[in-house]
């Protein structure tokens, strides 16, 4: 069943179009890579879905209910939760309280509430950090947190914007088998990210985006072996002389 849908969807900024007949729909449970070059608009259209810019064109859904007039609060309240590429976290609440607070805004409260911040702490693998101030985390700690505020709302589709650039192989593998959990759990997510080895490693699909259009859209193995994917990324004359390479016999470069 499809958790959301995009139809026809364009945005502009003054005379700039950034954005042009996305049209794409999320079945429930799956996890979609969402990948393409800088400036392609991938923000852009996660800020759209979740609510916090409107589109000029076209309609989104969420469970069969138009949400593209919708404020975040109530998208959120729905259960379409999006994270920031810059970390938001309150330096100076520790970091239990600003999970509680995420979860007190998404409306949990009491025991409920209480008992929903452990399960993400251990969840998250943050228990040992409850009482420190948001200031005094590590980067891979911040993340991690990030992720844990947008649990607290209780989410059922999940965009994630860059939440793992800078972290190293060990903490990737980390946040990506968080991701796993939360899939397994149900939660369908909907991820922009710029580490091809975390977009190969998790996404049932992905979805590449350049110059503000959607050019492919497929399992990961098929979408990076496109020649158009790859021309997007690395320009046209590389591909071309990889393809005369591959031809004449002397190998080639991995894509992307
Ligand atoms: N509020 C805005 N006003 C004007 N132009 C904007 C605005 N937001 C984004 N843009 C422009 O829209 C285009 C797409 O930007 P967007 O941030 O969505 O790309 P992106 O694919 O997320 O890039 P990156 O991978 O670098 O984060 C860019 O040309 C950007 O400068």
């Amino acid at each position: 069943m499809d958790i959301l849908e995009v139809r026809e969807v364009g945005k502009s900024f003054g005379g700039l179009q950034v954005l042009e007949g996305i049209s794409f729909s999320l079945t429930e449970g799956s996890i979609t890579g969402l990948i393409g070059p800088n400036g392609a608009g991938k923000s852009t259209l996660v800020n759209l879905i979740g609510g916090a810019d409107r589109p000029n064109r076209g309609e989104i859904y969420f469970h069969s209910l138009r949400v593209d007039h919708l404020p975040v609060w109530r998208i959120a309240r729905l259960g379409l939760v999006r994270t920031f590429q810059v970390t938001r976290i309150f330096n100076d609440l520790t970091l239990r309280e600003n999970i509680r607070l995420a979860g007190w805004t998404g409306g949990l409260r009491g025991r409920k509430l209480e008992t929903e911040v452990d399960g993400i702490m251990q969840l998250c693998e943050l228990e040992t950090k409850a009482g420190v101030p948001g200031r005094d985390l590590s980067l891979p700690e911040q993340k991690r947190l990030q992720l844990a505020r947008a649990l607290a709302l209780k989410p059922k589709l999940l965009l994630l914007d860059e939440v793992m650039a800078g972290l190293n192989p060990a903490e990737l593998d980390r946040a990506i088998q968080i991701l796993r959990v939360l899939r397994d759990r149900g939660v369908t997510m909907l991820v922009i990210e710029h580490l091809m080895r975390v977009i190969m490693g998790i996404s049932d699909r992905v979805l590449v985006l350049h110059q503000g259009s959607l050019i492919a859209d497929g399992p990961p193995e098929q979408v990076v072996g496109l020649s158009r994917v790859q021309e997007a990324y690395l320009g046209r004359r590389y591909v071309q002389n990889r393809e005369t390479a591959a031809a004449n016999g002397s190998g080639g470069v991995s894509g992307c």
